[in-house]
């Protein structure tokens, strides 16, 4: 009888959230001084915003171990994540996610046969559902051996007619073209690859100056296809200021 594969989640929180203007920081959150809060420890309904994210990994046991990648120094996680079980937190922060990630797997030096599941620490709204039919697919390609999968992402379907911009008219931006939106797919995360696999990759695409904003895309660059699972408009990216009131009434709607 195999023993189920090691599946390890890495979320990267290492970032600043520069885009999600400080809003009135909570106050009652002890260590952090009004104006310097990142985004992904503002309390979402009354739970730090990446408390919420790795509760949603929790939910499924076959993720065996979940590794928070903070600034060096944060001094936020501990108490956003105090009495999680599962749960550690690495100083591996990089200048980039991409670097965060990269790092991560540098210091976790995992066995080529796990598993790395990257998930934002922005992307609280994650259900037990899609993370499930992720992993489910993963592990079912090609009988799960890490050796013959090219791993997946959460991923949307466009739904909006796709605009690309002229980069010659900034003030006001204009229309340069349709782009065809027929298969098109907006990446969320999870995404999860062959540890192995993607600290290759990774380490490619640095070597390369190629700049990944996601895990699918240096796995891409090594040629691979990686599965699309559908993921929901509730797993999105809180990235602006008026995205945290929309999730938040999407958490009192649902509580
Ligand atoms: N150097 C970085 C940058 C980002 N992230 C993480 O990557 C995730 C997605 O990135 P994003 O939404 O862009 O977060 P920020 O980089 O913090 O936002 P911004 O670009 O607005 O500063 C977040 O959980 C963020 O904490 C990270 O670990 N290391
Ligand atoms: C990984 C990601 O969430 C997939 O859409 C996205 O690329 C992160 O981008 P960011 O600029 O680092 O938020």
């Amino acid at each position: 009888m195999h023993a189920p594969p090691q599946l390890i989640a890495i979320v990267p929180a290492a970032g600043v959230g520069a885009r999600a203007a400080p809003r009135q920081a909570d106050t009652n959150h002890a260590a952090t001084s009004r104006s310097v809060t990142p985004k992904q420890y503002r309390l979402l309904a009354g739970q730090p915003m990446l408390r919420r994210a790795v509760h949603a990994l929790l939910q499924d046991a076959r993720i065996t171990r979940v590794v928070v990648a903070v600034t060096e120094g944060d001094p936020w996680a501990p108490e956003a994540l105090q009495g999680m079980d599962r749960v550690d937190i690495l100083p591996c922060g990089g200048a980039t996610r991409a670097d965060t990630v990269r790092n991560t797997l540098a210091a976790l030096d995992l066995p080529d046969d796990a598993w790395a599941l990257v998930h934002d620490a922005a992307r609280p709204g994650l259900s037990a559902a899609i993370l499930a039919d992720l992993i489910d697919t993963c592990l079912n390609q090609a009988g799960g051996n890490p050796g013959e999968t090219t791993g997946g992402l959460v991923a949307m379907r466009v739904a909006d007619t796709i605009k690309s911009q002229d980069p010659d008219r900034a003030q006001p931006p204009r229309v340069a073209a349709t782009v065809p939106r027929d298969h098109l797919w907006q990446a969320q995360t999870p995404q999860m690859f062959p540890a192995g696999l993607l600290r290759a990759a990774l380490d490619t695409a640095v070597r390369q100056g190629t700049v990944v904003t996601d895990e699918a895309s240096a796995m891409e660059a090594l040629g691979y296809a990686p599965c699309l699972v559908p993921g929901s408009l509730k797993n999105f990216k809180l990235t602006w200021p008026e995205d945290f009131d929309l999730m938040e009434r999407w958490i009192d709607d649902h509580a």
